[in-house]
């Protein structure tokens, strides 16, 4: 593998004094999308917020592009976009201010032409462009939040349930969008319950049950060299603790 731009190593996270993520080891390459699947409480928000620098390792750390979450936070953030369940965006600003906004944030010179073309590799219909945001829907908002996360050239994207509620052409639109990060080479570290999706666009998928990764799937390369999809079955028994079966 390519050195790592996310490197989860050795992890342990309490919260409230009961121990949530127990030894964790993974790491996602450049342009890999890396799906964490798991039950409820298995521990995947936890690893994510870890990953942000908002929950403080006992033991263990996160490293992004080589930099410590627990230790450099803020430059941490500098070099990742994290959209949580809902992408917040301001209501009363549309998605061209918005981003014209978050981008000056940042501490970057927004580029109208730049924003376009971001609006215009996210999909997001015309129409849309200088309406308010307070009417977006949950597709229309992470499309806004990935437009940021090109405009700000993050290495590294975290995502929480990001097709969780989105219709099937959303859905769909939203894969496309990941293919596209990733050919840029920006390394996706995705929490989700959705395990076809998960098999369909991920390079590698990790298991976790108890705060543990218990188990680890790897897309295949074909004789063309193109990918062949994590087996949906296979990763189904695995969820269901029928490994053995
Ligand atoms: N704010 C919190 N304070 C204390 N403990 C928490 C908090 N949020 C979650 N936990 C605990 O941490 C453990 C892991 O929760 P986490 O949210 O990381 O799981 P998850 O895999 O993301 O679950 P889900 O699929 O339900 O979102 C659970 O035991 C949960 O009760």
């Amino acid at each position: 593998m390519m050195s790592a731009a996310i490197e989860v190593v050795g992890l342990h996270v309490n919260r409230q004094g009961a121990e949530v993520l127990r030894d964790l080891n993974f790491q996602v390459a450049p342009g890999e999308v890396f799906a964490l699947l798991g039950g409820n409480g298995a521990g995947k928000s936890t690893t994510l917020l870890t990953c942000i620098g908002m929950l403080k390792p006992a033991k263990g750390d996160v490293m992004i592009c080589g930099r410590s979450a627990s230790n450099e936070p803020e430059l941490v953030r500098g070099s990742l976009a994290y959209l949580s369940e809902t992408a917040s965006l301001y209501e009363h600003l549309s998605a061209r201010e918005n981003l014209h906004y978050f981008l000056e944030l940042a501490g970057m010179t927004p580029d109208p032409q730049a924003i376009e073309q971001a609006l215009d590799t996210v999909s997001l219909q015309s129409e849309a462009r200088d309406r308010r945001s307070a009417g977006f829907s949950k597709g229309m908002r992470q499309k806004v939040a990935i437009a940021l996360a090109l405009l700000r050239q993050t290495p590294v994207l975290l995502l929480d349930e990001p097709t969780s509620g989105l219709d099937p052409i959303a859905v769909e639109e939203f894969n496309q969008l990941l293919t596209t990060l990733c050919q840029r080479g920006v390394a996706v570290l995705m929490v989700t319950h959705d395990l076809f999706g998960a098999c369909e666009v991920s390079a590698r998928i990790g298991l976790l049950r108890n705060g543990q990764l218990v188990t680890q799937f790897e897309a295949g390369i074909d004789d063309k060299g193109e990918r062949v999809h994590i087996d949906v079955e296979t990763v189904k028994r695995a969820f269901a603790g029928k490994e053995a079966a």
